[in-house]
């Protein structure tokens, strides 16, 4: 089976990877040459990192040979699925998959790894909404063993269990999800990564003693101003920007310590600067 990634960022290239290791014929298309560069690059030492820690038959070279890095949307044409991992921006999404209905043959699926945007309303925008899903997975995608499958208002029964067998495939465990902002998870931990910004801000303590704290007090791996930063904060702004839209709820209020960074170009780890330095 093959399969297609389109955006080749934190998400996209993690994605990748498990397609990839999973035994998929994987294209991986990104806007950006550097982008892909950049996946390439990444992937092949995560790859490297997994075949040495689990002791695999396998090497990098013959993973990334089932792997096609490129700038040209039509090598997916003849993907079966096909999970987009660009901008989470609503007019972005839209437009791709417009140009993925013509690119892609009738029976194509299209899943969006989107972690906030209706998939109902990018459903509607094709002529495909049956074949329209939500795939949201976690960062980091190689370790994170959660997908959340989305159904918008008229994805079928079918769409959903292809993406079903493809998570299990993928060695992944999926829960089911209507569409509904942010969906589950993220509808609960956004809200708390937002706390963490509050208190930030209100100065009652430094990010380290915060992280700190919830690590230690509440047994998370990572505190929550690291995970945002590892999210990244642009990502991070647009997803409670949908929160609060979509609800018009004023409890989900944006820490303006967010929108300064963002506005000032931190986004966190991937550029060197957040609520950390890196
Ligand atoms: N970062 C996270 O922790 C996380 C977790 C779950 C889901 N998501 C979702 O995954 C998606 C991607 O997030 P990310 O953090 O990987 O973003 P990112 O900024 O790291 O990467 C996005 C990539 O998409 C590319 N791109 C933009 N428009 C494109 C287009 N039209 N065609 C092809 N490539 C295009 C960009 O060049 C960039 O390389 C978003 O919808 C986000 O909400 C993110």
């Amino acid at each position: 089976m093959k399969v297609a990634v389109i955006g080749s960022g934190i998400m996209g290239n993690g994605i990748a990877q498990v397609m990839a290791m999973s035994g998929y014929e994987t294209v991986l298309v990104d806007v950006q040459q550097e982008a892909l560069d950049r996946a390439k690059t990444t992937m092949e030492k995560n790859i490297g990192r997994v075949v040495d820690k689990q002791g695999l038959e396998t090497t990098v070279e013959e993973v990334m040979q089932r792997v096609q890095l490129t700038t040209d949307i039509q090598h997916v044409s003849n993907a079966e699925v096909v999970v987009e991992a660009i901008v989470e921006k609503m007019e972005a999404k839209k437009a791709l998959l417009q140009q993925l209905d013509e690119v892609c043959e009738p029976k194509t699926i299209f899943a969006s790894n989107t972690s906030s945007l209706s998939v109902t309303e990018m459903g509607a925008a094709t002529k495909r909404p049956d074949k329209v899903a939500g795939m949201h997975f976690f960062n980091p995608v190689p370790v994170m063993e959660l997908v959340e499958l989305v159904k918008g208002a008229d994805t079928s029964d079918e769409t959903m269990a292809v993406l079903q067998r493809l998570t299990e495939a993928m060695n992944k465990q999926s829960i089911l999800v209507n569409d509904a902002p942010l969906f589950v998870v993220n509808r609960i931990l956004i809200p708390m990564l937002s706390e963490a910004m509050f208190v930030y801000e209100e100065g009652i303590a430094s990010a380290e003693d915060i992280d700190q704290g919830m690590k230690l007090g509440t047994n998370q791996p990572i505190g929550p101003l690291r995970l945002a930063d590892m999210i990244g904060l642009d990502t991070l702004l647009a997803v409670q920007q949908s929160l609060l839209d979509e609800t018009g709820d004023s409890k989900y209020r944006i820490p303006f310590i967010l929108k300064k960074l963002v506005r000032a170009g931190h986004y966190g780890r991937k550029t060197g600067r957040g609520f950390y330095q890196y």
